[in-house]
């Protein structure tokens, strides 16, 4: 294992999800952690005040701090993975980012996901990229006004999702910035999913290390803790450290066990 000192957050939408969602912050913290992150966790783009304020109450008595947060990208027990791509959703689209927005202002929220959404059948891809950088763009500036980066993510296991590699993530992210003057995007570096996708991780992390704006991780096969597949996802923390990267590092996997009894790869001193 290679050192690193980058922080440890818990994605609360795979983890301890043998919980109600509004019980999980409590318990990251009483695992030990101090920073959480959510997917989307509301049915729609606008949810009622009250759930929005249940969530919100959730993790202020918690004590944790939310260090990121899906936007709404569908149904995605259905398969979507976002509205960024998606034509004719644009206004349900901004609209979710304006409820992300007031969320991630309450809680200083720092990072927000904007899935990309998946190819339409019978849609023209370049159609729909040029929907996704006028909406990256509406979610750049709305999220800016709090502080936020809008993160690209490259996502395996969905045959029709485009973004599949570090670069393909950047080169939204360069397309997004020049169409709309816009610097706060970054990469969400998810050694899962760019494992899985068969990209070079050591040559993305040398490429586009100073491009990375948040970093997940699982082990691969089956997405499940560190140490239980073959990644080398410690050696991979210690060159996106030495590549400068000082954010924190989310636990997304699916637990082989109970939650709280997965987190001994956290422990283990090299
Ligand atoms: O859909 C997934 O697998 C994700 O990681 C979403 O962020």
């Amino acid at each position: 294992m290679t050192r690193h000192p980058l922080p440890y957050a818990v994605n609360l939408s795979i983890l301890f999800a043998e919980l109600p969602l509004l019980e999980r912050p409590a318990a990251a913290a009483a695992a030990g952690f101090e920073a959480v992150e959510f997917w989307w966790p509301f049915p729609t783009a606008t949810p009622p005040d009250a759930d929005v304020d249940a969530f919100v109450a959730a993790i202020e008595r918690a004590g944790v701090r939310l260090i990121g947060l899906n936007l709404f990208a569908g149904d995605m027990p259905a398969g979507d993975r976002g509205l960024v791509s998606w034509p004719g959703r644009e206004d349900e689209f901004a609209a979710g980012v304006a409820a992300a927005a007031r969320i991630g202002g309450r809680l200083g929220c720092p990072a927000f996901n904007a899935l990309y959404g998946n190819r339409i059948e019978g849609q023209v891809p370049g159609i729909q990229d040029d929907v996704a950088i006028g909406n990256l763009g509406v979610a750049a500036r709305a999220l800016g006004e709090i502080g936020g980066t809008v993160l690209i993510e490259p996502v395996s296991g969905i045959p029709a999702y485009p973004l599949q590699t570090a670069q393909d993530a950047v080169g939204v992210i360069d397309r997004v910035s020049a169409a709309h003057d816009v610097r706060n995007l970054g990469l969400l570096a998810d050694l899962y999913h760019l494992t899985v996708n068969d990209d070079d991780l050591d040559k993305a992390i040398e490429g586009y290390g100073d491009r990375i704006a948040h970093v997940q991780i699982a082990d691969a096969p089956g997405r499940h803790e560190p140490g239980s597949g073959e990644v080398d996802i410690f050696g991979h923390l210690g060159r996106i450290a030495a590549a400068g990267y000082r954010g924190y590092v989310a636990a997304e996997y699916i637990p082989t066990g109970a939650s709280a009894d997965s987190f001994g790869w956290m422990h283990v001193t090299p």
